[in-house]
Formats: structure tokens, C-alpha cells, sequence
């Protein structure tokens, strides 16, 4: 059989589906979704299989004007996925469209050489008749080789998105064993997993620059896992808020975050978390390192 292999850079406005659109193509859960903005941090790969084709997915973290460092980390990470990709694809949000991150990605994607598709999402929760509008609107502005409209919630479209992917694959060996569906290791991943919890539960009360670390990883004799993760944030006050009252919150946290792991791995999970505030943690290139970003100047 040849084998076919390529990469497909997603880019799109924050809270665009990007990161359910790539569970939904892989067919199970390796990017981190939540509904708060800008959660996607590091740049996780999901690796989909069509027949004998590998289709290489860059999850890249929401694009938007970079004023910290650690917003122009993300950027760079995001055009970094970009930059070797055999196609690119913008993902759209047809509930909320965000004219004013959608606009710059469809300018700077109008000279880009890469094959170009269009996908509208999120056909199940907005007005069927302004979607064929939209298509027509971003097709003028940027030569799209094809729109779909998909659901990446319920998976609508999703299969025949999927099958054009494939095609687009140059030939080539796969770059990962069948088996793998994403590079991210899996101590990134448990932290990734941590960090989609502390969202859920503290919503607005915590800034989004809180960061989980990775500190230990290790299999124990009797088949589980004892993670030790350390969540970094800037001040007392976060650090109060996170751990609650009587460390109710953190407690949460952990458990929620603990069932989630123990699903992914497949195996059972000893979860230990600690608190760090760490002032200038958004300027210490460490971390960054830890978190599966570069570090940018
Ligand atoms: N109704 C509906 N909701 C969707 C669909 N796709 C994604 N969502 C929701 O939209 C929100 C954002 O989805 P994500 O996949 O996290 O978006 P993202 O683009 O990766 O977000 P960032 O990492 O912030 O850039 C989540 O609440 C999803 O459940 C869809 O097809 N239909």
C-alpha cells in the first residue's frame, strides 16, 4: 500500500471549535476544548487516519494581537504550525464570528501559497440561511480549493472533510506508528487536563495566565500512575481563590481532573497538586519550555 502523510495547519479565531474540530477528525479527545477563550496554550498535534492516508493536525492556539510575551509565544507557535503545513484550514464560527480576529487571518491568508479550505462550524446552533451568505463573503475575499459546513460537536460533514484531508496528503511514509494519535507527551497532556479543570471551575475568577507544570510522572509497580503537577499563578489572591475555602476548590479540581486522566491513559491515576504563586511567571523562559512553548523575545 503507498502511504500518504501531510500536514494541515487549524487556524481560526479563539473559540472557534479548532480544538474540537481536531477530537472530532482524530475521532477521540487529544486537544483540550473548553468554552473560555484561548485555552489552547501549547501546540498539540492530533494524528487522523483515512484509509492510507496520515493527516497531521496542528492544533494551534487562538491568534490574536500579541501585546505580552506570552500572547506573542502563542502567535508563534501558531505560524509555526503553519509555515510546513500541506494545506491550511480556517475554521469559522458561524454563531459568533469575530469579524476583528477573522478578518486579519483571511488577509494574511490570501498570500499564502498552501491549498486552502474553508470550514464553517457550528452548522447545528445558527441560522442555516445566512451560512451559503458567508461562504460567498470569504470566498471572494480569499481563494478557498473548498468550503464544507460541519457540526465538530455532533460530527456533521465531518467524514466527508475528512476524506477530502486525505486526498490532499502527498505521498510519503507515516510519520507516527498507527496507534499514536498525538506527539504531545502524555505528562503535557495530564497538564493540559488540569488546566482545562481549573478553567471550568473557577470561570472569570481566574486570569487566563495561570500555567499547571509538569514536576513527576511515574509508573508505579502496580500498573498506575502517580502524576505531580504544580499550578502556577501571579498573586496571593489566585492562589487563595484556587485552593478555596478549606481547599475545597483545589480539591475539585484535582478529582475532576483525576477521572478525566484516568479515562485518557486507561489506567488508574494518583493525582497530586500544589499551588505556587510565582510573580513574574509569564517572564520566566523555564516555564514556558514546560508548557510546550518556545520561548519568543
Ligand atoms: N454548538 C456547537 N458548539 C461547538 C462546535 N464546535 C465547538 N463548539 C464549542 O465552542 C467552544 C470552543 O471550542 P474549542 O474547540 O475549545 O475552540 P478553540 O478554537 O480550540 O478555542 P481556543 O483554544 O480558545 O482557540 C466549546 O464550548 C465547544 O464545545 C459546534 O460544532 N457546535
Amino acid at each position: 500500500m503507498t502511504q500518504h502523510c501531510g500536514l494541515v495547519a487549524v487556524i481560526g479565531a479563539p473559540n472557534a471549535g479548532k480544538s474540537t474540530l481536531v477530537n472530532a477528525l482524530v475521532g477521540q479527545k487529544v486537544a483540550i476544548t473548553s468554552a473560555k477563550a484561548q485555552t489552547t496554550r501549547a501546540r498539540l498535534l492530533g494524528i487522523a487516519l483515512e484509509g492510507d492516508a496520515q493527516i497531521i493536525l496542528a492544533d494551534t492556539p487562538g491568534i490574536f494581537a500579541p501585546k505580552r510575551r506570552l500572547d506573542r509565544a502563542m502567535v508563534a507557535a501558531a505560524w509555526e504550525g503553519a509555515q510546513e503545513a500541506d494545506a491550511l484550514l480556517l475554521i469559522v464560527d458561524t454563531v459568533k464570528l469575530r469579524r476583528h480576529e477573522l478578518m486579519p487571518l483571511l488577509e494574511t491568508l490570501k498570500d499564502r501559497p498552501e491549498r486552502k479550505v474553508l470550514v464553517l462550524n457550528k452548522v447545528d446552533a445558527g441560522a442555516k440561511e445566512k451560512l451559503l451568505q458567508l461562504a460567498q463573503e470569504f470566498t471572494a475575499e480569499v481563494t478557498f480549493d473548498e468550503v464544507f459546513f460541519v457540526s465538530a460537536l455532533t460530527g456533521d460533514g465531518i467524514p466527508e472533510l475528512k476524506s477530502w484531508l486525505a486526498r490532499l496528503m502527498p505521498e510519503g511514509p507515516w510519520h507516527y506508528p498507527e496507534d499514536q494519535v498525538s506527539d504531545a507527551s502524555e505528562r503535557l497532556l495530564a497538564c493540559e487536563i488540569t488546566r482545562e479543570q481549573l478553567y471550568r471551575q473557577l470561570h472569570e475568577e481566574l486570569p487566563y495566565d495561570a500555567a499547571v507544570r509538569p514536576e513527576a510522572y511515574t509508573q508505579r509497580k502496580d500498573g498506575s500512575v502517580e502524576i505531580r503537577q504544580q499550578i502556577v499563578v501571579a498573586r496571593d489572591g489566585q492562589r487563595a481563590i484556587v485552593l478555596g475555602k478549606r481547599g475545597a476548590r483545589i480539591k475539585a479540581i484535582g478529582e475532576a481532573a483525576r477521572k478525566e486522566l484516568t479515562e485518557v491513559l486507561g489506567q488508574k491515576v494518583h493525582l497530586f497538586l500544589h499551588v505556587k504563586v510565582e510573580e513574574n511567571w509569564a517572564e520566566t523562559k523555564d516555564i514556558y519550555e514546560e508548557i510546550g512553548l518556545d520561548w519568543v523575545k
